[in-house]
């Protein structure tokens, strides 16, 4: 399990391999190992990833060039090692020995077993801190600080270095929830209601799901309760023409359908091909008839297809492409791949798609645009310029489709922003705007 993790590990940082598509591959591979075998080889390589930043400075404080002389792998077969003493499930000898390392590491390994003393020598300074605690790049712990009061983006950061919950979200087209909690006990899976999606269900996390005759019966979704909100603060209508103009594999797609209770006409677009072709076994599963996808072009929808939709939707949807800032948790080798320039990278294309796909809902339509993403820059940033080059658009409370109740509990006045260390959801950012009569 060792070689496994360390193979993963080396993938994903020296070839700048995705964590999760490296790690379906490599344990598909490895047919011989056991379910548990296969969750700990996972949670050990999100274990590094999530706490490279602070093994980083505890070694190099305590090793100095030492450190500095390793090869990458013998770095991460350190990290393994230091992992292991970090989480006090071996002490720093015989982590040595089990690694197979010099005896020169051994103080590094001390270092990460009791950190007190050089963790204490981190300078006032809160980025540097935050950057260490919670193993952030410096650019992005400054980023969290901007978005948040120091408890509060630290707080952040560490819900961040948590594992997510397992969320699914009852498919209302075939089941209801108390029947679904039942289902569910009967297959031996235990299941709580969820606090803001009133089709949403938290499970054990270590369940594997996509074996149950419930989800083979199309009876529910895996699905954040954040993506679940989402989808509510659409709220379309059955027999709407529904636009979601960044699908992807069709997550929010299917919300919709069932919020839609299979009547109108739900248009799928993404440019991405091999997810977007993920909608039509998704959607057959879940007995939902009334939709289309269409792959569309980066810059803008070929002419055939605007003129087909014109500007005649009752809602459109605008999932944009983000910088991930609100879903760390589920995918902390992110951190590594952004960088300073991201956020204003992709706030760049957020504007035009925003501009470009809100142009498609018809006079008094409604519109959501959305990030998964922390960062003011892609989120009110974004909002704010669109609406002032775009007098035909208006903000709308998000009260207006989630109901006053449901928007106070959240918090959401003018925007709805979810925090996993606030709400337990995904980071996600939504603003509810209409065009206006
Ligand atoms: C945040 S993801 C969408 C996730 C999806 N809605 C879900 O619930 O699973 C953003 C998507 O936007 C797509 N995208 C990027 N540029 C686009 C464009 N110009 N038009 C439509 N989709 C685009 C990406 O391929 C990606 O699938």
């Amino acid at each position: 399990m060792r070689a496994l993790v360390l193979e993963a590990y080396g993938a994903i940082r020296d070839e700048g391999r995705v964590a999760d598509r490296t790690l379906d591959y490599l344990l598909r591979r490895e047919k011989r190992l056991y379910a548990n075998e296969r969750r700990a080889v996972a949670e050990a390589v999100y274990g590094l990833l999530r706490a490279e930043g602070r093994l980083t400075y505890l070694l190099e404080e305590s090793l100095g060039d030492e450190l500095r002389a390793l090869s990458s792998a013998a770095k991460r077969a350190l990290f393994y090692e230091a992992l292991r003493v970090q989480e006090r499930r071996i002490p720093p000898a015989r982590a040595l020995a089990e690694g197979g390392l010099s005896a020169a590491l051994l103080p590094g390994l001390v270092a990460c077993a009791a950190p007190g003393e050089l963790l204490s020598r981190l300078s006032e300074d809160p980025a540097k801190r935050l950057a260490v605690a919670e193993s952030l790049p410096p650019w992005m712990a400054e980023l969290f600080l901007r978005e948040l009061d120091e408890e509060g983006a630290f707080a952040l950061a560490r819900s961040m270095n948590e594992r997510a919950p397992l969320t699914i979200r009852m498919n209302g087209l075939r089941t209801d929830r108390e029947t679904l909690i039942a289902r569910l006990a009967s297959e031996g899976v235990e299941a709580k209601a969820t606090s803001w999606s009133p089709d949403g269900l938290h499970v054990d996390g270590r369940q594997n799901l996509f074996r149950l005759r419930s989800f083979e019966e199309g009876l529910f979704e895996i699905q954040d309760e954040g993506s679940q909100v989402l989808a509510r603060l659409l709220d379309p209508h059955p027999g709407w023409l529904v636009v979601d103009s960044c699908a992807g594999a069709g997550g929010k797609t299917l919300a919709l359908a069932a919020s839609m209770k299979n009547r109108g006409r739900l248009v799928a677009l993404d440019t991405d091909e091999r997810r977007l072709g993920m909608l039509g076994p998704r959607a057959r599963r879940a007995g939902v008839h009334n939709w289309e996808s269409h792959v569309v072009p980066a810059d803008g929808l070929p002419t055939p297809l605007a003129e087909k939709l014109g500007d005649r939707a009752d809602a459109v949807l605008i999932d944009a492409p983000c910088t991930g800032l609100g879903v760390l948790r589920r995918n902390p080798d992110a951190r590594f791949r952004l960088d300073e320039g991201s956020v204003q990278r992709f706030a760049g294309i957020q504007k035009e798609l925003l501009a470009r796909y809100a142009a498609l809902a018809k006079p008094g339509g409604r519109i959501v645009y959305a990030t998964c993403s922390i960062a003011t820059e892609e989120n009110e940033g974004v909002v704010e310029t669109v609406l002032a080059e775009h007098p035909e658009l208006e903000l709308m409370p998000p009260a207006t489709t989630l109901g006053e109740e449901l928007a106070e509990r959240l918090g959401a006045r003018r925007y709805l922003k979810l925090l996993p260390h606030v709400h337990g959801t995904d980071g996600f950012f939504a603003a509810l705007l209409r065009r206006r009569a």
